[in-house]
């Protein structure tokens, strides 16, 4: 498995909270006090300036991380107004709650307390996190409401933005797919992300994600026993991308001393007359990424139109299954791609032969169509874990219907069921990797390892033929002998920094074309390849923060004078 940065779901992540609670090294109170410090470090380096901050805190410990910003933020001179509720917490959250209260008041947790709050410079979401088990109901649903006025002060949510699926990235209660809560400028979460801060709109309402250490790292091998999950997220510090020192790097390297068959011999089945154009995209895209030899392969009559270039590009005909069979008796072709305008009847016939070989291949688009239209009980019965199915949610629902329709059902109860669920649930199903396509895409194989990429600023991407470029980087990579889940997740970053680096205007057409340079700094080491033509990272760093919490000490005894003209504001 590739090094990257580890998902927890919730209930990992009690687990951990609870193992290391239970060590006596540590306790709730503890993780509770790194939580708010560290939001409350994070905010400090976003505004340093003092300003006027209203904190809503929630029923639970997300309530209690609240009060533990707030105090931080008071004594780094802040003004406060906290809204919070009259419930019993648990001991942790009662605690925080106690020690705010000797600093100042606490106004109801409702939206029209809250109506008359809004005149501030930031807004604090300590609601729910991720304890939030069902909908939303009563005056915290109408508060949760409120806070999705896009005229509102900036948001900063704690953990998530409240109302959110941790698990799922939906929102319990509320229509998939079009339901959105408030929309968070800055997200401090824990340890670790969650699946819900990458997948559906999740991703989109966090905004910049950050995940803050609060010291749980010696009990993730609590974890360990469930499948792992990646974030390839070029949003977290620790991004999966071929490093010199990477893994993938030594991958993506080609030997000096080399021939081009060392590199792989990619095969694309093209369609009939008049629909070539997938298919070479898929080619050019393989040969970009450093396949030695790439084939295009359409029926006789549609030869003559990819006479064109690239003139790197190998061609030959295959009309049917046998010649198929017949020309993967060369066995240095390492890797196909099916699918990319090929046709749905040519598709099918030509999968028994592209399959029986049990080399590593791509189906895509028609192929996928193909399987779907199989008889269900035959419907993956020659798939092998060297197949790569990549649909997207259309297709996705073609093949696997059940799934599809748990994914966008309503449920009012938590966790809901999740892109990643379904991910591994259809790769299990398959006995293939299953790559989901879409802004959030997941990559599952059928043990149920799986990695997540997720672009929030790529809508360019979303152009037709891009799908078929995926397909083609995949069966390079794949060609170039990588392992399906790697070719598959080295293949969607190179996609999404080639869309990144091209910006507004990209068509299918320029994405490979983009792929050279992307290549050269990733194996030159080129700092900053994740931001060249894209948004820059933050560059806050975790010791930033901590530099600032050693300050903030200091800072307190400065600030004590700001107590006595906190009015109507802050404090008693
Ligand atoms: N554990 C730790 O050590 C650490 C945890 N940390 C923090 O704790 C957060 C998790 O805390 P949590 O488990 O208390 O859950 P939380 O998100 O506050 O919500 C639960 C509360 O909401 C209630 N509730 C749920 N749904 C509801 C609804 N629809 N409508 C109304 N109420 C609803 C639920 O009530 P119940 O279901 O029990 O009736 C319960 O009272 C986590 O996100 C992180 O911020 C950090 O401090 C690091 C250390
Ligand atoms: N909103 C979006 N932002 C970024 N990438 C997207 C978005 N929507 C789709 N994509 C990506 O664009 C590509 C589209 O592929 P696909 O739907 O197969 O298109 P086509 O069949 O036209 O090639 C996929 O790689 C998908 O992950
Ligand atoms: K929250």
């Amino acid at each position: 498995m590739p090094v990257g940065s580890e998902i927890l779901t919730t209930a990992q992540m009690r687990a951990t909270e609870s193992a290391a609670m239970s060590s006596g090294r540590v306790t709730g109170a503890e993780l509770m006090e790194r939580a708010g410090r560290a939001v409350a470090g994070h905010i400090r380096l976003r505004w340093p300036r003092p300003g006027r901050a209203v904190v809503l805190c929630g029923p639970g410990n997300n309530g209690g991380d609240g009060y533990v910003i707030a105090q931080h933020l008071h004594r780094a001179g802040w003004q406060l107004r906290v809204l919070g509720l009259a419930n019993q917490p648990g001991p942790d959250a009662a605690q925080m709650r106690q020690r705010w209260q000797e600093i100042g008041p606490i106004l109801p947790l409702d939206a029209a307390t809250f109506a008359g709050v809004q005149d501030c410079d930031l807004v604090i979401d300590a609601i729910f996190g991720t304890g939030l088990t069902r909908a939303p109901t009563g005056p915290i649903a109408a508060l949760l409401a409120a806070l999705t006025d896009p005229s509102l002060p900036p948001v900063v949510a704690v953990d998530c933005p409240s109302g959110l699926c941790l698990d799922s990235g939906g929102w319990p209660g509320r229509d998939r797919g079009t339901a959105t809560g408030a929309r968070a400028r800055l997200t401090v979460a824990f340890d670790r992300p969650k699946p819900g801060h990458v997948l559906e709109s999740g991703a989109f309402r966090c905004g910049e994600l950050v995940i803050a250490d609060i010291g749980l790292g010696d009990w993730h091998h609590i974890a360990s026993n469930a499948p792992q999950t990646l974030l390839l997220h070029p949003a977290i510090p620790t991004p999966w991308l071929p490093a010199p020192q990477g893994p993938a790097f030594s991958l993506l390297a080609k030997p000096a001393d080399g021939h081009k068959f060392l590199s792989g011999h990619a095969l694309i089945l093209a369609g009939g007359p008049a629909r070539g154009g997938a298919a070479r995209l898929s080619a050019r895209a393989a040969l970009r990424v450093g396949a030695g030899l790439v084939t295009l392969a359409p029926p006789v009559d549609a030869l003559a139109e990819h006479a064109g270039p690239p003139d790197a590009l190998m061609r030959q005909p295959v009309e049917d299954a046998s010649d198929l069979a017949d020309m993967l008796a060369d066995s240095r072709i390492t890797a196909l791609c099916l699918g990319p305008g090929c046709g749905i009847e040519r598709a099918a016939g030509l999968l028994p032969s592209a399959l029986a070989c049990g080399r590593p291949c791509v189906l895509d688009a028609d192929a996928l169509t193909a399987l779907s239209q199989r008889p269900k009980a035959e419907r993956f019965r020659d798939l092998h874990d060297k197949v790569i199915l990549t649909p997207h949610m259309g297709e996705f629902a073609r093949l696997f219907p059940d799934l599809a329709n748990r994914l966008v059902a309503a449920d009012n109860t938590g966790p809901l069921f999740s892109r990643l669920d379904a991910a591994r649930q259809a790769a299990s199903r398959a006995r293939a990797v299953l790559l989901l396509k879409g802004p959030d895409t997941v990559i599952a194989t059928p043990d149920g390892s799986a990695l997540i990429h997720t672009v929030t600023d790529l809508p360019w991407l979303a152009t037709a033929g891009a799908g078929d470029v995926l397909a083609g980087l995949i069966a390079g990579l794949l060609a170039r002998s990588l392992p399906p889940l790697q070719a598959a997740g080295l293949a969607v970053q190179l996609h999404a920094l080639a869309a990144r680096r091209f910006g507004p205007g990209l068509t299918a057409d320029d994405l490979p074309d983009q792929i050279p340079a992307i290549l050269r700094d990733l194996l030159e080491g080129a700092s900053g390849v994740f931001e060249r033509g894209g948004r820059k990272k933050t560059g806050i760093d975790e010791m930033q923060v901590k530099e600032l919490h050693a300050r903030i000490e200091e800072l307190a005894v400065a600030n004590s004078f700001l107590e006595r003209k906190l009015k109507p504001w802050g404090g008693k």
